[in-house]
Order: structure tokens, then C-alpha cells, then sequence
């Protein structure tokens, strides 16, 4: 007789007695190639997502498969060949280094009973093939951290409900944590503190250091979304670390789609504005992404920086995100062993072998 088609048990799932735990780094995702063709799945999925645009369906399908479709591929496209690296697109190619580097950090911290793996919200390794893969090597505990450090229903929630729908079609689900966010963790704030610093002694320093942070409709957050408090509140606490005052260090929402209106001030009038009054340098940093990809290097380091210099600035100086860097690691590692707490898995070495 058949299984039950409702519920799956990937073939060769462990049944282990020493099971381990497993983090799950899900990030955004991105296209396969820098081409239309490529871009075009990977926005229809995105774009197609009614945590991300909610408008009512029918009508935004006619919309999204109508025009949009037709037209944003190839400009998307246009974008991401000038970031595309020869091992592919940065948001992978820094994600997956991210991914290797917690590894380590933790299997130094812990041992080898934490096992991480990277999937992505749209486009490949998916949420529910990679939650797969893990059970199959024995993972029962599973720790969810989306790699954005503000939630956001569009972002992070999103990742919540790709997990949730695997979850629900599984014959043995494992034990279940997520992380909302990290915008306010400590050794976040102070890499990324530390990296500014790192890029004012290499560079000298800007007379402004602009944080830009990818925006959202502004109507998502008198709906409940959290997301622009905790922008603010991140971008308070790396002032405060750097000892900047607001007019030194100003906030603004870049990426702008569509019509409605966005979170404000938005980064590009913002970049102008400065170069209109006579600013000369800027430093600009993204502390909403975990690693470079084509919002920041594109956008930002391009862009803006080419808006700035016609605005009557002379340069734009991109900080790049903490990517794959041992002080990235760490700080993640630190975030995953105390929301791990009480999990065996994640207790250090040490302690583990003593009991
Ligand atoms: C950092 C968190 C992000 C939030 C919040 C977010 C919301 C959001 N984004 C769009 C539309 C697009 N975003 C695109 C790229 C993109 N967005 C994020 C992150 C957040 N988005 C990242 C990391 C990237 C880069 C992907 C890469 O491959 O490098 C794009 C695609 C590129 C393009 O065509 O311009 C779109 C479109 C909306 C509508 C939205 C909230 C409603
Ligand atoms: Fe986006
Ligand atoms: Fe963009």
C-alpha cells in the first residue's frame, strides 16, 4: 500500500540515536545567471509572493505577468552584470562563504553535533529541499535565522512561512526555533562599528556616514511591521558606538518599487541633497544586509555614488557588508548558541564530555 501522500519522510531520513542540531541560514535569493532569461523565474517567485506585494491577486498577476514581466528582466538583468563575479552572483557567492565560516566558528565552540546549511527564499537550494538534506543527516533540532538583522513580514516572515509550509508536510518534523531578528545584538553593532572604523583608517574619513537600508511600503508598517522602528533602532545603535551625531550619520531607505509611497528619506533625493549642499565626501554602509549583492554594490556603490558626483559631490565611498568575515561569524555564532540554549547540541564541548 502507498504512504500517505500528505506527508513525507525524505527516503534514508537518520533515525539516529545521536541526533544533531542544524541551522538553517536562509537568505533572499538571486538569480542563476545575469540574464533576462535567468532573472525573469526568480522575480516572477519574488515578485510573486503576497507577503511582498499583497495587492489583490488577480489583479496583480494581470500586472506582474503583463508588464512588469516583460520589461524588469532585462533592466534587472542589465544591473547584475556589473556585479557578477566569476563564481557567480555575490549574494551566493557571499552567502555560502558566510555559511562555511559558521560552520567552523561553531564546530570550534561546540563540536561537530551543529550542522549549517544555506538555502534560499526564491530560487535554489530551496527551504524545503535543504530541511531535506539536514533530516536526512540526522538533523531533529532545527534553528531558523533568516540573514536579515531587521524583521520584516516581507523578508523574515517570508522565510517563516516557506519553513512553516515544509514543516507541515513532514511525517517527522524536527524541533522547531526561528530567530524574528538581530538588529540591536550586541557583536553585530560592534563589527559593524569595527568595520567602519577599519574603513576610515584605510580611507580617511567621509564627512557623512550615510546608512542606507532597503525600504518597504510605508503602509506594511502602520499594518504592524516592525521593520522601520528596527532600522532606526540599529542605525541609533552604530551612531552611539561611533560616537556620530544624527546630521553626521543620517538613516534612509533605498530600492524603491512601484507607486505607493516608501519608507522615507529615500537614499537617492538623499545622496543629491547632500551633494547640493556642498558635501564633498561621503561613506555609506548598509547595515539592513547581511552580504553584498545587488541592492548594495549596484545600487549604492554605483548608482548613488554616480547621483552624488552629479549632485556636486566628489565621492561616494562604499563599506562593504560583514559578509564572510570572522567577526560576522562570530557574532552569529554567539546569536545561535543562546538562542540554542537548553539544546545538548549547542552546549560547548567541554560541558557536553564533563556530563
Ligand atoms: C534587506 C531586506 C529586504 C527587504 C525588507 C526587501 C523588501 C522588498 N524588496 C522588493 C523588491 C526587490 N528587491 C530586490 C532585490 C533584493 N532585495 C533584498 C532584500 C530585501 N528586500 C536583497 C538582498 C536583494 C538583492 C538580491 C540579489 O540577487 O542580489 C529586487 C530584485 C532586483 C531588481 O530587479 O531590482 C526586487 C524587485 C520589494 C517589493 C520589497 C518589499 C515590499
Ligand atoms: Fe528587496
Ligand atoms: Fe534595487
Amino acid at each position: 500500500m502507498p504512504g500517505h501522500p500528505d506527508y513525507t519522510g525524505p527516503a534514508g531520513q537518520s533515525h539516529d540515536t545521536h541526533p544533531k542540531a542544524g541551522v538553517l541560514l536562509v537568505n533572499l535569493g538571486t538569480p542563476d545567471a545575469p540574464t533576462a532569461a535567468a532573472v525573469r523565474p526568480y522575480l516572477a517567485q519574488f515578485l510573486g509572493d503576497r507577503r511582498v506585494i499583497d495587492y489583490p491577486p488577480l489583479l496583480w498577476k494581470a500586472i506582474l505577468y503583463g508588464v512588469i514581466l516583460r520589461v524588469r528582466p532585462k533592466r534587472s538583468a542589465h544591473a547584475y552584470a556589473r556585479i557578477w563575479t566569476p563564481e557567480g552572483s555575490p549574494l551566493r557567492v557571499y552567502s555560502e562563504a558566510l555559511a562555511k565560516g559558521l560552520q567552523a566558528e561553531l564546530s570550534a565552540r561546540v563540536g561537530g553535533s551543529v550542522r549549517v546549511a544555506l538555502a534560499m527564499r526564491y530560487g535554489r537550494p530551496d527551504v524545503a529541499g535543504t530541511i531535506a538534506a539536514m533530516q536526512r543527516e540526522g538533523v531533529r533540532r532545527l534553528l531558523v535565522l533568516p540573514l536579515y538583522p531587521q524583521y520584516s513580514a516581507t523578508s523574515t516572515g517570508s522565510v517563516f512561512d516557506a519553513v512553516a509550509d515544509t514543516i507541515k508536510g513532514l511525517r517527522w518534523p524536527p524541533e522547531l526555533r526561528q530567530v524574528n531578528d538581530y538588529h540591536d545584538e550586541p557583536a553585530y553593532i560592534a563589527a559593524l562599528a569595527d568595520s567602519v572604523r577599519a574603513h576610515w583608517a584605510t580611507h580617511g574619513r567621509g564627512e557623512k556616514l550615510l546608512m542606507s537600508f532597503h525600504g518597504i511600503p510605508e503602509r506594511y508598517v502602520r499594518e504592524g511591521d516592525p521593520y522601520f522602528e528596527q532600522s532606526q533602532a540599529t542605525a541609533r545603535l552604530l551612531r552611539e558606538a561611533l560616537g556620530l551625531s544624527e546630521a553626521e550619520a543620517p538613516l534612509s531607505f533605498q530600492s524603491r518599487v512601484g507607486r505607493e509611497r516608501w519608507l522615507q528619506p529615500y537614499t537617492d533625493e538623499t545622496v543629491k541633497a547632500l551633494g547640493a549642499q556642498g558635501v564633498k565626501r561621503i561613506d555609506a554602509i548598509s547595515p539592513g544586509f547581511a552580504v553584498d549583492c545587488l541592492e548594495t554594490l549596484e545600487e549604492i556603490a554605483m548608482q548613488n555614488a554616480e547621483f552624488f558626483r552629479e549632485a556636486g559631490g566628489e565621492t561616494l565611498r562604499y563599506i562593504p557588508c560583514l559578509n564572510a568575515t570572522a567577526a560576522h561569524a562570530n557574532a552569529l555564532a554567539g546569536l545561535v548558541l543562546r538562542h540554542g540554549q537548553g539544546w545538548t547540541e549547542f552546549s560547548p564541548r567541554t560541558a557536553r564530555d564533563d556530563a
